[in-house]
């Protein structure tokens, strides 16, 4: 295949997946801003976790809510768990990889408050082992995932919202996944600032 019909299988493959993320996921997709707006104005917290890209997704996300995202207003709370260096050496290093998030929602998470949980397959054992916690401590959980959702299927509660992409390459569903929750920001700004 030459470049330019690997580009172009590129460019058709996202837009038939965003079409049938959005035909899938718009309803799921309005829980959870409706979620995180309530949760955001009760005066709760949202804690955030991937591995790898989906790190940079949830990092992203976090700097949406505690900076801005197209207009000024208050800071909102949220805190990325894949962000200090040195929690995620010392927990890493002294209690293992798979309790990198856990002891943060552990340390963090009050009730009420959310943990976007991001993870392509829905195996990461670090992500599923913070879920658990979270619901130890009276989260809810909005997941974004893909593949069929993996184990997220077996561990997410119906209070929670799976928001599962409808493709199975890693890298389309990270692209879908910063979409999912630009648009969660969206909407939370729509409330928040007004329509506009
Ligand atoms: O960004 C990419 C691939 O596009 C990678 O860094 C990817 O995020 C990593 O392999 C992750 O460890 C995958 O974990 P997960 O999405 O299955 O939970
Ligand atoms: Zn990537």
């Amino acid at each position: 295949m030459d470049l330019l019909t690997r580009i172009s299988m590129h460019f058709e493959d996202n837009a038939k997946a965003l079409q049938l993320s959005a035909e899938a996921l718009s309803t799921p997709l309005a829980q959870a801003t409706e979620k995180l707006t309530q949760t955001i104005q009760q005066g709760k917290k949202v804690l955030a976790c991937g591995n790898g890209g989906s790190a940079a997704d949830a990092q992203h996300f976090i700097a949406e809510l505690v900076g801005r995202f197209e207009r000024d207003r208050m800071p909102l709370a949220g805190i990325a768990l894949n962000t200090d260096t040195s929690i995620l050496t010392a927990v890493g290093n002294d209690y293992g990889f798979d309790d990198i998030f856990e002891r943060q929602v552990r340390a963090l998470g009050q009730t009420g408050d959310i943990l976007v949980a991001i993870s392509t397959s829905g195996h990461s054992p670090n992500v599923i082992k913070a879920i658990h916690t979270a619901h130890q401590k009276g989260l809810t959980v909005i997941a974004l995932s893909g593949k069929g959702g993996g184990a997220l299927n077996d561990i997410l509660k119906p209070s929670d919202i799976h928001l599962c992409v409808p493709h199975n390459r890693t890298m389309r569903i990270q692209e879908i996944h910063i979409l999912l929750l630009h648009i969660m920001c969206d909407g939370l700004d729509a409330v928040i600032l007004g329509d506009n």
